[in-house]
């Protein structure tokens, strides 16, 4: 067996509704859950208490629907000119770095009113309700990610929680369903191509389900690529640039990316993968609330060492990854 560099943390004292987890547990979850953050930044939860049956269900209606011909995935596809990115986007839809990624997904993003029209009812009625039966489940982890947070930098009670309130009531994405699909050995794909570009997530904090296929990687502190292997229904959390810059950069938001697989033969069955990300609350200023490390002040420069807003940034990034193609 491949060793894993991502820590694996079990959950299972703490995994039950947040309003009912002792502060005992937490804390002892809290110190693992921040080693390993500000280390290699990023681990592997265990016993976590989200459904994986849920999951599953999301990989069942995702497969259904990128099987679909393409001129009925193409009905959803995303519409980025009116900022809004909800819904199918395909291969050159996205690109994070200048190689064209080899995926396909459905973003789940800005709920609003007219969403019930934005998905594939038709063809496959059972699609919505397999992404908002998991919403509650992943509301309650990012809770108890972000109190365990609040501990282990010792940040006044409720500092994060109190702008987590709204989790995807905003334009910016919720949630979404990646199909890293099938590549034939006589498939002619672009010789600069990757599944997914080397990129660091934006928001707060990223959940990240994936099949036993691999293929994601974790750039470490001396720019070496190590696999992120797969382990059974464990969730893999990565934190955003937004939380790395709340606090001062100690917790790490890890670049990762995820590679063609080396031998065409595994590329002959698809890839999936969900991912849920916590972003705050519409409005929220995020700045530096711990001394900056000293290794990390460069790059914030690029901030001005300024407060953020937090929507307008994330919407910053998520135009520079997929405006291109307009
Ligand atoms: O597909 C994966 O495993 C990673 C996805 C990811 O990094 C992302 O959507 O931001
Ligand atoms: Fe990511």
């Amino acid at each position: 067996m491949t060793s894993n560099i991502v820590p694996l943390i079990d959950c299972s004292t703490i995994n039950g509704n947040f309003d009912e987890i002792s502060a005992i547990d937490l804390n002892a979850v809290a110190n693992e859950i921040g080693a390993a953050m500000t280390g290699i930044g990023m681990c592997n939860l265990i016993n976590h208490g989200v459904d994986m049956k849920k999951i599953e269900t999301i990989y069942k209606v995702s497969d259904k629907f990128f099987n679909l011909p393409e001129e009925k995935k193409l009905k959803y596809r995303c519409d980025v000119q009116t900022k809004s990115i909800h819904g199918y986007g395909c291969a050159g839809d996205q690109k994070f770095t200048e190689a064209t990624e080899l995926k396909e997904w459905w973003y789940v993003a800005g709920l609003d009113a007219d969403h019930e029209c934005k998905y594939p009812n038709e063809e496959i009625p059972e699609f919505k309700l397999a992404f908002d039966d998991i919403r509650s489940d992943l509301k309650n982890l990012t809770k108890i990610f972000l109190r365990c947070v609040e501990i282990y930098l010792k940040l006044e009670e409720e500092f994060l929680i109190s702008k987590h309130q709204n989790l995807g009531l905003k334009k910016h994405i919720e949630m979404r369903s990646l199909y890293y699909y099938t590549i034939k050995p006589e498939d002619k794909i672009p010789e600069n191509s990757i599944r997914l570009g080397e990129h660091q997530d934006f928001g707060t904090v990223t959940f990240v389900m994936q099949d036993l296929v691999g293929g994601l990687e974790v750039k470490t502190s001396d720019n070496k690529w190590i696999e992120a292997v797969p382990v059974k229904d464990a969730i893999l959390v990565n934190s955003g640039l937004l939380l790395e810059y709340w606090t001062g950069g100690l917790f790490h938001a890890a670049p990762h990316r995820v590679k063609k697989l080396p031998d065409m033969r595994m590329n002959a069955r698809p890839r999936q993968s969900f991912v849920y990300f916590a972003d705050p609350d519409e409005g929220t200023h995020v700045y530096p609330t711990l001394p900056v490390l000293p290794q990390k002040k460069m790059e914030f420069e690029r901030f001005g060492n300024r407060v953020i807003e937090s929507t307008s940034f994330i919407q910053g990034l998520i135009d520079a990854s997929t405006i291109r193609r307009y």
